[in-house]
């Protein structure tokens, strides 16, 4: 059977079908391909999720020749052998690409990957969408400027309500965590003003939906993280918390009494809990369901500590599932064999993990 004619049978999914997952290839140049391939290999997710590669043939055949003659020890899937929507590209693009740097070529085709994904996705021929990273800076010089692909899937899918969180599971102690950015690629100075109660209440009310509709919990507790040093002394060191996140906290705790929201917690000491939670499971109980960090780096840089092999950055707020690896294209790797792929089987089997679920919620069972 041809790679066209396989991808075509994928789309008349008989009534309990397992998870249909569109894969993005991501950035070309980068580590995407690589780990796909290793994540493929993985019987886990081959038996488990019907899994479309959504991107070049040739490339990812390109970068699977390189992988193998670099002396990479981990089992890789042969291209031959995976569903592949092969993504037309012109031959100008193509030629340009080359493996372990990013450019305006592998950038324009990394965004055509995501908007076939995100097309396909649309008319229902797949459960969920899980991007391989792609570089923020290839999109721009190919001309598309989006802070990253959360955005471009928030403007297909005509939304402006849709957060970034990244969830993870101890391999030491089984704990979740899960931690919500309420400001994500912005500069560090614009923070304090883009961070309004308005926008703090629309992403702790998608966090609240989110815990409940795709983790099943109906109640429980989430950390609030302050914004200052010592949120901010009462006020000796930065007036937000005074002014701003006290104020809507205390409105926000009426809202939802079956949720405990602790805050604002000082930044330095908020992930004590999680660390010993995620490491030990001493005193666990008193780590939160979910934190919800004030920037990306408040946020990512103990997400990073604990778990940067394993952590999955999932979009919510979407009208489709889409889960991605929290690493990024790591050109300076790429094609030498050596990447980890353990963050892209994990936002794999979270993506099927959570179709599933949404399947059950409308009375459905999938495979
Ligand atoms: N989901 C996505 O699309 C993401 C994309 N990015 C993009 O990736 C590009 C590079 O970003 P960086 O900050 O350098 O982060 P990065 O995650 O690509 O690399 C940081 C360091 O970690 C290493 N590394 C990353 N993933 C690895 C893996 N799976 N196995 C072994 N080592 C790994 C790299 O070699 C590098 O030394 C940027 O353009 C950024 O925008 C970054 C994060 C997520
Ligand atoms: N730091 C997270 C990241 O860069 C992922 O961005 P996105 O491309 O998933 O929007």
């Amino acid at each position: 059977m041809s790679q066209s004619q396989s991808h075509q049978n994928n789309f008349i999914s008989p009534p309990q079908h397992r998870p249909r997952l569109a894969l993005t290839l991501g950035d070309p140049a980068g580590i995407g391909p690589e780990v796909i391939l290793k994540a493929l290999a993985d019987p886990q997710i081959s038996k488990n999720f019907d899994v479309t590669v959504v991107g070049s043939q040739d490339l990812l055949l390109e970068n699977y020749t390189k992988v193998l003659v670099s002396g990479n020890l981990v089992p890789l899937a042969n291209p031959e052998n995976l569903s592949i929507l092969d993504v037309a590209l012109e031959e100008q693009i193509k030629s340009e690409i080359l493996i372990g740097t990013g450019n305006a070529a592998s950038g324009a085709a990394s965004f055509a990957y995501l908007e076939r994904a995100i097309a396909h996705t649309q008319k229902g021929e797949f459960d969920a969408i899980v991007t391989a990273p792609i570089a923020k800076s290839a999109w721009k010089a190919a001309g598309y400027d989006y802070p990253g692909q959360t955005e471009l899937l928030a403007e297909k899918s005509g939304t402006d309500r849709y957060g970034m969180l990244f969830v993870a599971r101890s391999p030491h102690t089984d704990w979740t965590l899960r931690c919500l950015l309420a400001t994500t690629h912005i500069p560090l100075c614009q923070v304090p003003e883009v961070l309004t109660p308005e926008l703090l209440t629309k992403k702790l009310d998608l966090l609240v939906e989110c815990l409940e509709k795709d983790f099943g919990l109906e109640s429980g507790k989430i950390a609030i993280a302050g914004l200052n040093p010592h949120s901010g002394e009462q006020g000796q060191i930065g007036r937000e918390e005074q002014e701003k996140i006290l104020p809507w906290l205390e409105q926000e705790r009426q809202k939802r009494p079956q949720w405990r929201l602790d805050g604002p917690i000082p930044p330095d000491t908020m992930w004590v809990d999680p660390g010993k939670a995620w490491y030990s499971g001493v005193d666990s109980t008193k780590a939160a369901d979910a934190y919800l960090a004030l920037y990306h780096d408040q946020g990512l840089i103990p997400v990073k500590l604990m778990a940067f092999d394993r952590a999955v950055n999932t979009s919510i707020g979407l009208p489709f599932i889409r889960t991605s690896p929290d690493h990024g294209t790591a050109f300076n790797i790429a094609g030498q064999g050596i990447a980890d792929a353990t963050s892209m089987k994990a936002a794999i089997k979270l993506a099927g993990e959570l179709a599933r679920v949404r399947v059950q919620r409308r009375g459905g069972v999938m495979g």
